[in-house]
């Protein structure tokens, strides 16, 4: 038997899974790793136990599964995405912690991109909008703060990277510093069309072109990993919101995914010339395959699963996100209660940073089931938002939306869901897209099958079709608009 290993390196823990030549997963194991906050807004982690567990659920599962090395044939690596670690290439240490996605530390080093005119460019150079979200200010700051750490890096001692950069370097003794299109293209220094470095925005942020990974297509053989004196070709590297694209074969113009999690990553295929959104959307690399970089536009949501999370933790009113489901079918008809869940904000396509959460259409009737039918709801009008937004930017009307992550595994949310977009909702059998996508592009790579498998590969559990008629589907939706509108600049500035 022929197997895959995919790493799987997300923001609260590591996971290493065995994937057999059919695409079927043989093996799992995770393991949680520390949050660090040393102060408010900022997130770290230790980039020395982001590695330990990663290799530590690699030797577990090749343990527990009882495989030989020759059997496995690559291993496809996904990673969290923007955290960015520097470290020192003559002994491996990292100056600092990895600084992640989360972090807010940087908001000043942005404000100053802004107000030097540096917005356009962002948007139409490397895709984004300029957010601390990405690694660019974070790299800065590092070498802003770190004593000597400048003048290091101008000596070429110093070398950054993503999660994958900085796993790659270590699994292959120190041989290849290298990432992929897709993790490149969330560093706000790269220049997504052209496919290069940016010049202009290493020079804006300070940060010498000495420090920088290869970047190579998503599907490449980016070196070998030693196991037991085999060597394993590292052949597959995306970003876990693309790898997650990739893995439910989104590979035609117009196909989009929706990853339900703590927060929501929704990002629709928009081929092979990259769409510059109007909206407030994220344009970003989807994959480099064949000598070809696909584009997808992003919408992120910051607060999806989390809100469900507050109605557990915040409000007491669950024990379980679970129960939920059960709430929500019990509420009869339609949902007088809104939740706009803009805890941190509202995201894209709104971007209102002084917008707060509110809770609207309270009556003396209003119980928890309301509430737990109106947050549930809530993740579906905000995926609705983003919809629009991508379908105005692309020109393309979605036929299908696929989905994946913990929360679609809510029945009442996926069918309100299809109600309120009016289009079917495809949940797969194995919703562990992100990990399948890593495989799928090392396995691509090593010959073990071809792009066309990726969809074989991929049973439906439930296909959710739309109920509403167009009239109750415009009034639910015109609601929300208002109550999002209510909810917008609720913090005094
Ligand atoms: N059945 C469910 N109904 C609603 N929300 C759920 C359900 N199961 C999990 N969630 C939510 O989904 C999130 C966990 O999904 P997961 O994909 O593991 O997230 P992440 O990868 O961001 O940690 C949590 O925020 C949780 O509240
Ligand atoms: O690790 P996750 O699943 O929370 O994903 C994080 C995203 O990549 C951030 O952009």
């Amino acid at each position: 038997m022929n197997y895959i290993i995919s790493l799987d390196q997300g923001t609260t823990s590591s996971r290493a899974l065995l994937v057999d030549e059919k695409g079927k997963i043989k093996g799992m194991v995770q393991k949680e790793f520390k949050q660090i906050f040393p102060k408010s807004g900022w997130v770290e982690h230790d980039p020395k136990e982001i590695l330990e567990t990663q290799m530590g659920v690699l030797d577990e599962l090749l343990k527990k599964e009882k495989v030989n090395a020759s059997d496995i044939k690559a291993i496809g690596i996904t990673n969290q995405r923007e955290t960015t670690v520097v470290w020192d290439k003559n002994n491996g240490e990292p100056v600092y912690n990895a600084i992640v996605w989360q972090d807010k530390r940087t908001a000043d080093i942005c404000e100053h991109l802004k107000k030097s005119g540096l917005t356009e460019h962002v948007r139409n150079t490397t895709g984004l909008v300029i957010d601390s979200y990405f690694a660019g200010t974070k790299v800065k700051w590092i070498l802003d703060n770190v004593d000597g750490a400048r003048k290091k890096a101008e000596n070429g001692d110093l070398l950054m990277g993503t999660i994958d950069t900085w796993l790659v370097w270590n699994m292959t003794e120190k041989k290849h510093h290298v990432t992929d299109y897709t993790n490149a293209s969330r560093t706000m220094i790269y220049d997504i069309v052209n496919l290069k470095w940016d010049d202009e925005m290493l020079k804006a942020l300070g940060i010498p072109k000495l420090m920088l990974p290869e970047v190579k297509p998503s599907a490449y053989n980016f070196g070998d990993y030693d196991l037991d004196g085999t060597k394993i070709p590292i052949a597959g590297i995306a970003g876990d919101q693309q790898a997650a694209l990739f893995g439910q074969a989104c590979f035609k113009k117009g196909t989009a995914k929706n990853t339900y999690g703590t927060g929501c990553f929704m990002l629709m295929n928009t081929g092979t010339t990259p769409q510059f959104s109007k909206n407030g959307l994220l344009t970003t690399i989807a994959y480099g395959l064949d000598g070809k970089v696909h584009y997808a536009l992003e919408g992120s949501i910051f607060i999806a699963g989390a809100a469900v999370q507050w109605l557990r933790d915040g409000l007491g009113l669950i024990k379980d996100a679970k129960e939920t489901e059960a709430l929500a079918d019990s509420v009869e008809g339609e949902n007088p209660v809104y939740v706009v869940p803009a805890f941190a904000g509202l995201g894209a396509p709104y971007w209102d940073m002084y917008a707060r959460g509110a809770v609207f259409g309270l009556t003396r009737d209003t119980g928890k089931a309301h509430l737990a039918k109106a947050t549930l709801e809530a993740l579906a009008y905000q995926t609705k938002d983003i919809l629009k937004a991508m379908e105005d930017d692309s020109g393309i009307q979605l036929k299908n939306l696929r989905v994946d992550g913990g929360a679609c595994a809510n029945n009442h949310l996926m069918q309100f869901q299809a109600d309120i977009l009016d289009s079917e909702v495809h949940r797969p059998e194995v919703i562990e897209s992100t990990a399948m996508g890593a495989a799928f592009l090392a396995g691509i790579q090593v010959g073990l099958w071809k792009q066309e498998d990726v969809d074989q590969n991929r049973p439906m559990d439930r296909i959710f079709k739309p109920t509403f008629d167009r009239v109750k589907r415009k009034r639910l939706y015109k609601k929300w608009q208002k109550a999002v509108e209510r909810a917008k600049d609720w913090e005094d500035h």
